[in-house]
C-alpha cells in the first residue's frame, strides 16, 4: 500500500491536489497512503448514512457490479469546496459506476477532479472507456485484459513517472 500510495503521488504530482476523495471500504487502503504521500487530506464518502452525519450532504446514486445492489453515497459539505482539486483513488473499476459517483460528488461541490487512480482495472468491462471519454485522466497501475478458465491476463502496464 506504501508503495500504490507513492505511485499514485508521483503520477498526480503536478495536478494540484488539494483533496483525495474514496468509497468505503476497500478504497480507504491505497487513499489513504496516497493522501499521506501527497500531504493532503482524505475524504471517505460513505454508503450508510450514520446519525452523526446530520449536516448537509453531497450525495449521489452508486451501483456496486460486486454487490448487484444501488446504494446512496454521502459527503459532508463541509469537506468539499469549489477550490478544491481533488483525485479520486479506488482500489478497482470496473462498470466505473463508483468512481463516476465520486466525480458527480465532486461536481455538486462546483470542485475539479484533478485525476482518478485505480490500483486494478478491469479493461474487458467499460469503466475506463466511460470515464476516459468524460475527460478524466485515469492512471490505473494494473490493467486485467480477462479472466479465464482461472487465469489472469493483464494488459499493458500504464505506470506515471
Ligand atoms: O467500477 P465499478 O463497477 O463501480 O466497481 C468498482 C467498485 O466496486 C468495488 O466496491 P464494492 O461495491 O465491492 O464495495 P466495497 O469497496 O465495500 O467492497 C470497488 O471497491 C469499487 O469501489
Amino acid at each position: 500500500m506504501k508503495k500504490i500510495g507513492e505511485t499514485f503521488a508521483n503520477a498526480f504530482c503536478h495536478e494540484g491536489v488539494t483533496k483525495v476523495l474514496t468509497l468505503e471500504s476497500s478504497g480507504i487502503s491505497p487513499a489513504l497512503m496516497t493522501a499521506y504521500e501527497l500531504g493532503v487530506p482524505l475524504l471517505v464518502a460513505r454508503k450508510r448514512k450514520p446519525v452523526t452525519l446530520s449536516e448537509n450532504l453531497y450525495t449521489a446514486k452508486v451501483y456496486s457490479f460486486t454487490k448487484r445492489e444501488e446504494t446512496e453515497i454521502f459527503v459532508s459539505q463541509s469537506f468539499l469546496h469549489h477550490q478544491d482539486r481533488v483525485l479520486i483513488i479506488d482500489d478497482f473499476l470496473a462498470n466505473g459506476q463508483a468512481a463516476l459517483g465520486l466525480t458527480d460528488i465532486v461536481a455538486q461541490a462546483k470542485a475539479n477532479v484533478a485525476g482518478i487512480g485505480i490500483v486494478i482495472e478491469k479493461a474487458f468491462q467499460d469503466g475506463g472507456q466511460l470515464l476516459r471519454s468524460r475527460g478524466f485522466r485515469v492512471v490505473s497501475l494494473a490493467r486485467v485484459a480477462s479472466m479465464q478458465d482461472g487465469t489472469v491476463q493483464f494488459a499493458e502496464e500504464v505506470m506515471c513517472q
